[in-house]
């Protein structure tokens, strides 16, 4: 009871300490809104028994002008009731975009602050923030602003609550007891029900990812092409309906459990409001009470029952999981509260020149995998050299990239920069340094200059046109509709699609750009995947003019391109097997030997020169 008791007021201070990001002055007002209408009832109760007490005291002849007083105000009441309504309800549309936008800020600032990418793989993690980011996919979810709002509107209903006990204590003190005691237990047995169909959709919220999975499938331009080619329509609607269907029929079960044992609420309230009704009617028909007394202490006690029905309210239940879930997201990627605006903690700095990367003993294991993708990798990334890294499918080459980025930190063994460990450096002071092309890179849906620009400070348009010249996309620019501010999606008014190797060069442009404007390691994770061969040379050619003094890694399956590389790295199961130029690797007569060799035959033989798993002998 007393752990019961405990978790319910730290849920209302989680609540209330979400208003302040509605400022002070809005939270104010809405919170005398909320008392003065919650007086309301209890108001209109003295107003009527104002009116019947005038009534019954006055001459047949009179009845007319003793009413007028009391009608006044009973219209007052109500008047003023509906106008608080009018004016509380868009205070409390501003409040709720205060309180959810700054939740929404706080989560994305969460989820994609440090190097979170290894905890944003976990399922607990991706279950938090489904349950955290106040956006809500269907009627079962609600934001934090919905529960701390509905929470000030509880505290009004109290002093409401309060306004009504009063008129009914002016009566008798049991009456309060008698009535409030048995709403009270029916508002908590509302409360459990709504709270066991919260924690019910909760369990099953991954059926509806599954379900938004197979809607994307029908609706996005993209995945949409595949389910009209292959006439998956009913298909996909069935899946869709499938995980719907299990995601619902549980919560329905409960709400439909609830329902049928609402009779035990009906009779909690229903019982005594009738034993209290008749008593106070046997002692006004006694000639003890008077008629207008009676019609008060009805009047206020039915107005109980609308007082007390924010107690169960699920916004309430919905905005307190919200919050919760915020707090152990925020645990689970690494406990600190994030600051959007706090500046970059104090790292050593480094200098403006191309960083001496080092890798020293590097291990890695993806989490909860067991399986060693890395296994005791010593590199150095000399600056201002062109490296390239090869190696079979599988072999590791992204993986190295992402430690690289920062994206996960070596399970043993340690990657510096200048000598400094990165995890020291400050990870975001480090990606300033560096730009990275993925492999699975994003087409955003932004204009052509945003793709490029993306994120990185202070656009600078000069910038901009060289990093596009030095990409070749120059050209591409200039036939755009709009040029760079043209949207690089059909579905975007004026938008255009691109072709796949035409997004490989917006993609490179992008890497120049950040090139430009500071960045002095450029990691490239097969960035002409999509390029015919002659293109993809081309492309490398313009790397190697344009890095300046970068250093450049560059991974590719194409060996004809990668000859060119300062030194080439041979990546065989997570292990460095070769390293050196082509011409020594070529002499070492290896596995980078055997596969350049397999290549140029292909190649001469008309098909294309990359070699995929299973090809070595
Ligand atoms: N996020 C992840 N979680 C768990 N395992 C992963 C993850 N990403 C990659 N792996 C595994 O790590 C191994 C190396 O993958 P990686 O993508 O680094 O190889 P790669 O050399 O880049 O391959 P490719 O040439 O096909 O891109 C693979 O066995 C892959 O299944």
């Amino acid at each position: 009871m007393i752990a019961y008791v405990r978790r319910a007021v730290a849920d209302r201070i989680l609540l209330l300490r979400a208003l302040r990001r509605a400022g002070p002055a809005l939270i104010v007002t809405i919170s005398a809104l909320a008392v003065l209408g919650s007086l309301v009832p209890a108001a209109t109760a003295l107003a009527v028994a104002f009116l019947v007490g005038r009534v019954e005291a006055a001459t047949a002849d009179a009845v007319l002008s003793a009413s007028v007083l009391p009608l006044g105000l009973f219209a007052g009441v109500l008047i003023a009731g509906q106008l608080m309504e009018a004016v509380r309800s868009p205070l409390s549309g501003l409040a709720k975009a205060r309180i959810d936008g700054a939740h929404r800020r706080h989560i994305i600032v969460l989820t994609t602050g440090g190097s979170a990418l290894d905890a944003l793989e976990s399922p607990l993690v991706q279950q938090l923030i489904r349950e955290a980011k106040a956006d809500p996919d269907n009627w079962t979810q609600r934001t934090p602003a919905e529960g701390a709002l509905a929470q000030l509107g509880l505290l009004g209903s109290l002093v409401g609550l309060m306004g009504s006990f009063a008129v009914l204590a002016s009566y008798s003190w049991w009456l309060v007891v008698m009535l409030a005691v048995p709403l009270l237990v029916a508002r908590m047995l509302d409360t459990a029900g709504e709270r066991a169909g919260y924690r019910t959709w909760l369990r099953g919220s991954g059926e509806g990812v599954h379900a938004g999975k197979w809607k994307q499938a029908i609706v996005s331009p993209g995945e949409g092409k595949e389910a009209r080619v292959f006439g998956l329509g009913d298909w996909v609607v069935a899946r869709m309906q499938h995980h719907i269907g299990a995601m619902f029929e549980p919560v329905w079960a409960v709400h439909r459990r609830n329902m049928a044992m609402r009779w035990r609420q009906a009779l909690l309230v229903a019982v005594p409001v009738g034993i209290a009704f008749a008593m106070v009617a046997d002692s006004a028909a006694s000639g003890f009470t008077s008629v207008a007394v009676v019609t008060a202490v009805l009047s206020a006690g039915a107005s109980l029952h609308m007082i007390l029905d924010p107690f169960s309210d699920p916004s309430i239940i919905g905005g307190v999981a919200c919050l919760r879930a915020t707090q152990q997201l925020r645990v689970e990627l690494g406990g600190a509260e994030p600051q959007a605006s706090e500046p970059a903690r104090a790292a050593p700095s480094i200098p403006p020149s191309a960083p001496l990367v080092r890798f020293e003993a590097v291990s890695f294991t993806y989490p909860r995998t067991g399986r060693v993708v890395l296994q005791h990798v010593d590199l150095e990334i000399r600056p201002g050299e062109l490296l390239a890294i090869v190696g079979l499918n599988g072999a590791g080459k992204s993986t190295l990239i992402k430690l690289l980025a920062g994206l996960y930190t070596p399970s043993s063994g340690r990657i510096t920069a200048d000598g400094v460990d990165l995890t020291r450096l400050g990870i975001p002071a480090w990606r300033q340094r560096i730009a990275v092309v993925f492999q699975d890179f994003v087409r955003y849906h932004l204009s052509a200059e945003d793709n490029v620009v993306l994120g990185r400070p202070d656009r600078d348009p000069a910038a901009l046109d060289a990093a596009a010249s030095d990409a070749g996309l120059d050209e591409l620019i200039a036939r755009l509709p709009d040029g760079w501010r043209t949207p690089l999606a059909r579905s975007r008014t004026g938008g255009v699609d691109l072709s796949g190797g035409q997004w490989q060069q917006v993609v490179l442009a992008r890497a120049l750009y950040a090139v430009r404007t500071g960045a002095r390691l450029l990691v490239l994770d097969e960035p002409t995947a999509h390029l015919d061969v002659r293109t993809e040379f081309d492309v490398f050619e313009r790397l190697a003019a344009h890095k300046g003094d970068a250093s450049v890694v560059l991974i590719s399956h194409r060996l004809s391109t990668v000859r060119r590389a300062d030194r080439i790295v041979l990546l065989e199961h997570g292990r460095i097997a070769e390293s050196g130029t082509h011409d020594e690797l070529m002499t070492l007569g290896g596995s980078y030997a055997e596969m350049f060799q397999i290549q140029a035959d292909r190649f001469q033989r008309g098909f294309d020169d990359r070699i995929e798993e299973g090809e070595l002998l």
